[in-house]
């Protein structure tokens, strides 16, 4: 069973695929991100769908990276028979998604196999397959899937097996591309153009954005063409992982689906994006949350898929055995009914970042903006379940407070230095008052730190964010007493967790790893404070993480020194882009300030 770490990730701008280390594609949802895995294996077993294709000895490649600033993945073996690489990509989206692996022979000549496993609907229905010249067919209820390549196929144990040899400068394509079943097969796509197409795209996207210079350049690089390939094309959405239930503790129950758009993720990203100078994505995010959340903004929701669809029912599949054991496997999510009040603050705070970024400006996204705003105003003093989605009882979670105070202070220095319409000197007076709410009953004088929640002992992560949206000057002692007390009880290893989840009352069994997210918070909170050395120190060891090709997951475990939770992960490499940025300057920003480097 292979690690998380040790999965590659590979896009089209609609889906994405995740192959191993040893050349085994083992998680494809077809046609679009949050559509039925068409290999499931990751959360389950090989017989719940996967490609592979490597030498026939199999194991572990020798090392593997992507091409340049691509999303084009280059696996090499070298065996005693010789040496072979795999070259895997998803052409940008024409009609139909395709996978091409093409085979490259670099020295003396490797016997090879391909084993193509088809289960539609996550590891549920094994399709019919048949041959039709040099392609074979799969086709299951909706889905149909033609796989092209030059070698002989023969079906075996109810897979598509390849055995053959690669020489010295032979290249051998597979090209495999889904279509609806009920419509007829799309064109075949040419390997080697799709190839030169493929390589041409991410590297004029990578060099579009503004020049990134510095010492963590390819590590920023990599994550944002990361962020980039968990947008959603045709509407602009950005996803917060293309995977569900790869666990938050190995064995355990905290499994949930992140193919979907979380408005608190997806202006994180903006934030990221627009740093690095992408103000098109800026710009595509805007149009997907003006349609996503038209509507009475009391129906407001914190997600959305990637077109907009509100209902994202939660549902087990128990037919599958889950990472490594680690039962449920989830689809949906029902954390999409939650009142979760910060996501009021940080899309106001993305909007402000746009417009100060040089967004041009949009009536419909200041009257939506208005309508959050009046809507926060009558909703901010109530119980949430918080931004990390608490699915025990409701209360008054001191960073929910502080988004929206964060919203406040952006609709009103929108008025005022903007000269937007609305009542700024109301909205003024509106974050005075949440701001002596919050330091009168979030803020535990006794031990110098603020609070999870109103009148609770439980400390929180999040909390590390105060200096960086502007709530309290970075030097500010309660600050610096919670960074302290952050420090203190809630890291292990020097890396942060979100929470205590013994005795937090969060409805959950069983515990999580340290929360990379929190851990990048701390790098921007003792940035801000002028500790630059601890802050470049941590930043420096969070970038050892990464796996071997740039990629992290939600979480880690110190113990087994593994990466825990869904990969690639939004939530972790939008921090790594905005707090490398803020390390090059040479000073922190707020939240709300583009990050000039
Ligand atoms: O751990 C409990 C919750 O975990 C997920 O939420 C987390 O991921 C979200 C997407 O990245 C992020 O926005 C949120 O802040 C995180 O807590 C899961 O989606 C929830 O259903 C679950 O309750």
């Amino acid at each position: 069973m292979a690690l998380i770490e040790d999965y590659a990730l590979l896009g089209d701008l609609h889906t994405g695929a995740l192959v191993a280390t040893d050349g085994s594609i083992d998680w494809l949802c077809l046609p679009r991100f949050d559509s039925p895995a068409a290999f499931a294996a990751l959360v389950d077993a090989p017989d719940a769908g996967r490609w592979l294709v490597a030498p026939a000895q199999g194991g572990t490649c020798t090392s593997r990276r992507y091409v340049d600033a691509t999303l084009v993945l280059e696996t090499e073996w070298v065996t005693p028979e010789g040496t072979v690489r795999v070259l895997d990509f998803m052409p940008p989206r024409g009609l139909a998604p395709d996978v091409v692996r093409l085979v490259v022979g670099v020295a003396g000549a490797v016997p090879m196999r391909s084993v193509l496993g088809l289960r539609f609907d996550y590891g549920r229905v094994v399709p019919w397959v048949r041959r039709q010249g040099d392609q074979i067919l799969a086709v299951a209820g909706p889905d149909a899937v033609r796989l092209r390549t030059p070698v002989p196929t023969e079906g075996r144990d109810l897979t598509t097996v390849s055995e053959f040899v690669v020489r010295a400068g032979e290249r051998i394509p597979f090209v495999l591309t889904w279509f609806p079943s009920h419509e007829p097969a799309p064109k075949v796509v040419d390997p080697e153009q799709a190839l030169v197409d493929t390589l041409d795209f991410w590297t004029s996207w990578s060099d579009g954005g503004t020049p990134i210079r510095g010492p963590y350049r390819d590590a920023v690089k990599r994550s944002l063409l990361t962020l980039k390939a968990l947008t959603y094309k045709p509407t602009g959405g950005i996803i917060a992982s293309v995977t569900t239930s790869l666990p938050e503790q190995i064995g355990g129950p905290r499994n949930w689906d992140y193919r979907y758009c979380w408005l608190r993720d997806a202006t994180f990203t903006l934030q990221a994006l627009l740093s690095a100078g992408y103000l098109g994505e800026a710009k595509a995010w805007r149009e997907w949350l003006l349609r996503a959340v038209a509507g009475d903004p009391a129906d407001l929701q914190i997600m959305y898929s990637v077109d907009g669809t509100r209902r994202l029912p939660e549902i087990e599949l128990p037919w599958l055995s889950g990472y490594e054991g680690s039962r449920p496997v989830r689809i949906g999510n029902a954390a999409s009914g939650q009142l979760q009040l910060d996501v009021w603050g940080e899309t106001l705070d993305g909007f402000a970042l746009a417009r100060d970024a040089g967004l041009s400006p949009s009536t419909d996204a200041w009257d939506l903006q208005v309508l959050l705003m009046e809507h926060l105003e009558g909703a901010w003093d109530k119980p949430d379940n918080g931004l990390w989605e608490m699915r025990g009882e409701q209360r008054h979670f001191t960073h929910s407070k502080i988004m929206a105070w964060v919203a406040a202070d952006r609709m009103a220095r929108a008025v005022r230095t903007h000269r937007l319409e609305g009542p700024g000197k109301r909205w003024e007076e509106l974050g005075a008052a949440i701001k002596t709410d919050v330091l009168q009953r979030g803020f535990d004088a006794e031990r110098h730190t603020f609070t999870q929640s109103y009148g609770a002992s439980g400390l929180d992560a999040s909390l590390l964010l105060i200096p960086r949206v502007g709530f309290l000057p970075p030097t500010d002692s309660r600050v610096l007493g919670t960074i302290a007390a952050v420090k203190n009880e809630l890291t292990e290893d020097g890396f942060v967790k979100r929470y205590e989840t013994t005795g937090s009352g969060d409805g959950l069994t069983g515990g999580e790893g340290l929360f990379l997210a929190c851990s990048f918070w701390l790098v921007d909170a003792l940035n801000l404070a002028g500790e630059r050395a601890e802050a470049t120190a941590l930043f420096e060891r969070l970038l050892t993480l990464r796996n071997d090709v740039g990629l992290l997951s939600e979480e880690w475990d110190p113990k087994s020194g593994r990466q825990l939770g869904n990969t690639p992960q939004a939530f972790s490499h939008f921090p790594l882009v905005t707090s490398a940025l803020q390390l090059h300057v040479g000073r922190g920003h707020h939240s709300n300030q583009p990050i000039r480097h």
